[in-house]
């Protein structure tokens, strides 16, 4: 996250944090907790790691500083990938992991709720973006779960700002004219989560953009709500 700020403890109950074990273990990518054995994150995050083996989930964590070889984790059962999914700027850049075991709620790990696809007019105005990823573009993870607020943007704005691509309705941009706060990498997978009368909804997922926190280059975000019917037939 470039431009955030500290998360505190028990914060942003649904982010996760996926690592992936080879020969070394790093933390590659956020995720949400939907359900008590379902992850939501990017489809990008895991086609460089099909194995389900390699994964390890560690859920109610502030700091990556925190997890050592007896930190609890949850080990990956199954990754589905959407069946359209190419690459992170052509869309469908969202994928499931379902955990071994169930996993047991506490104040520090709980669910966000999913948006209905009847949501897709409602306007949040009340949008954060979280993570553990670069603060800067050649930058590294960072230790501390970061939080920054970001305005949602149209449709049409977002196209207006990459002439060059083309931004569909499954996608949700968000981000400042100015810059100086947007996601970035080691962010991805991670949520965009808005409250609306609050309640959180896992409103985006955290998919790429062209630098990060540029002027004039939004986050793209997967848009969750175009994807309710995907993951309610996957999960259910
Ligand atoms: C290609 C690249 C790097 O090598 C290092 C840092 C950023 C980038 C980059 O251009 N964009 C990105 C690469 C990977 C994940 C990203 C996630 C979010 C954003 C965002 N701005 N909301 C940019 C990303």
């Amino acid at each position: 996250i470039v431009g955030g700020t500290d998360s505190s403890p028990g914060e942003w109950p649904w982010q996760v944090s996926l690592h992936v074990k080879l020969s070394r273990q790093r933390h590659l990518c956020g995720g949400s907790i939907i359900s008590n054995q379902w992850i939501l994150t990017a489809a990008h995050c895991v086609t460089s790691l099909a194995n389900p083996n390699s994964w390890r989930v560690y859920a109610g964590i502030l700091k990556q500083s925190e997890i050592n070889e007896d930190t609890p984790f949850f080990r990956v059962e199954e990754i589905i990938v959407h069946p359209q999914y190419k690459y992170a700027q052509a869309g469908y850049d969202i994928a499931l992991m379902k955990l071994a075991k169930p996993m047991n709620f506490t104040d520090l790990q709980l669910p966000i709720c999913l948006p209905s696809k009847e949501d897709t007019n409602i306007f949040y105005t009340d949008c954060w973006v979280i993570g553990w990823g670069y603060r800067k573009e050649k930058g590294r993870v960072q230790d501390i779960l970061q939080k920054a607020p970001i305005p949602l943007m149209s449709t049409e704005e977002c196209q207006a700002r990459y002439r060059k691509r083309r931004i569909g309705d499954k996608v949700i941009c968000a981000g400042y004219d100015e810059g100086g706060r947007d996601a970035c990498k080691g962010d991805s997978g991670g949520p965009l989560s808005c409250r609306h009368e609050e309640v959180w909804y896992l409103v985006g997922i955290t998919s790429w953009g062209e630098g990060c926190a540029r002027p004039w280059q939004p986050g793209v975000y997967t848009k969750v709500a175009e994807y309710s019917d995907w993951i309610l037939g996957k999960t259910t």
